[in-house]
């Protein structure tokens, strides 16, 4: 229950740009007993939204926003979202959810998202904003500042701050980059995580959070929720993927590209596999790839989601065709000429 015996149902908004560890944070935290009770609602920013496949095996299924940002595009879709699941849960169609995790695209400003929800009547007199969580990647995050206002909005937004991927940031990152998060937002709690790995009570509002009104209704002046040059595509191919030939192209690619590729992610159908396998990436950095237990559905089609800045998506489509194509590691050699 939120403080002060309001009964009304918290919401937990859980923000953070691109690739920053939010999913990662929230399969770790709805494996804890004290999340049995949350409702999870997903956006994506990106033609084919992944998340709810990598958050995983767990006994609900998270709801998908339409492709879209809700700080902008879909606020519409975020009220009928929340009013969804709330009817769901009146008639008794899913289990009487106690609070509701929204996970935002790594794009979105908080600020119309807070808005929307204190602005419906219907939403209002159900839920509240409990607590604002922000992820924040120790490895992107000083440069990031630089381009990407809305990072400072999510900073800016948070009663409480997460630094993730502290193991693969440079020495002296992760001190600065803290001394630099209580600067931008005092009054944050700022906490680290490895991995994913934190207190679930982070994610838990209570006394401390005081939802920052100020920015839901600073929120209603804003109409720069723009994305400006990044978009989104998705590359999808019906055969599986020969692994050796994907690596070399995905390295390539991020070598020469990695500055404009804000987010990789996929699901892979590689040959010899029958499960699986996650990939991602942000920016220059490749994390290694995850092996999942199944597919979610029929569908076994290899699909990579990217959101880029100023960056061609026929390039990328026609360097991945050039290089499956290929298999003997001297082909692939000459298929480098397609970056
Ligand atoms: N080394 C390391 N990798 C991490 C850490 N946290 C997350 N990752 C990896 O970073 C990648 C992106 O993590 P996600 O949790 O998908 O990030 P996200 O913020 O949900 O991404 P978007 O939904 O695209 O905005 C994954 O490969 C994670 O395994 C960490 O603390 N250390």
């Amino acid at each position: 229950m939120p403080p002060g015996g309001d009964a009304r149902i918290p919401v937990i908004v859980l923000t953070g740009f691109l690739g920053s560890g939010k999913t990662t944070i929230l399969r770790h935290v709805l494996r804890h007993p004290a999340f049995s009770d949350a409702a999870v609602l997903i956006n994506e920013f990106g033609e084919v939204g992944l998340d709810h496949v990598l958050v995983g095996a767990l006994d609900r299924e998270p709801v998908l926003l339409a492709s879209g940002c809700i700080c902008c595009t879909i606020r519409g879709d975020l009220s009928r979202a929340v009013r969804d699941l709330h009817d769901r849960r009146q008639r008794g169609e899913i289990p009487r959810f106690r609070r509701l995790i929204i996970e935002t695209t790594g794009l979105a400003d908080p600020a119309p998202i807070l808005s929307t929800i204190a602005a419906d009547p219907v939403i209002r007199h159900h839920f509240v904003v409990g607590v604002i969580v922000a992820t924040v990647d120790a490895v992107h995050a000083e440069a990031g500042f630089k381009r990407y206002p809305q990072m400072l909005r999510q900073v800016a937004a948070a009663d409480r701050l997460i630094v993730t991927k502290s193991d693969l940031a440079l020495e002296g990152t992760t001190p600065r980059l803290l001394r630099r998060l209580s600067a931008l937002n005092p009054q944050a709690d700022i906490a680290q995580a490895s991995h994913g790995a934190i207190d679930p009570a982070l994610l838990q509002p209570d006394d401390t959070t005081t939802p920052r009104r100020w920015i839901a209704q600073s929120a209603e002046d804003d109409p720069s929720a723009s994305h400006g040059a990044i978009r989104s595509f998705c590359l999808s191919s019906a055969d599986p993927v020969p692994w050796s030939a994907f690596g070399l192209w995905f390295s390539l690619l991020v070598h020469r590209h990695g500055g404009r590729l804000l987010r990789v992610k996929g699901l892979l159908d590689v040959a010899g596999s029958t499960s699986p396998v996650a990939i991602h990436a942000v920016q220059h950095v490749i994390h290694p790839p995850e092996h999942l237990p199944d597919w979610p559905s029929d569908d076994r089609q290899s699909r990579i989601v990217f959101i880029v800045e100023d960056l061609d998506p026929d390039l990328v489509r026609r360097s991945f065709t050039s290089f499956m194509r290929l298999s003997t590691p001297a082909s692939q050699v000459q298929a480098t000429g397609a970056f």
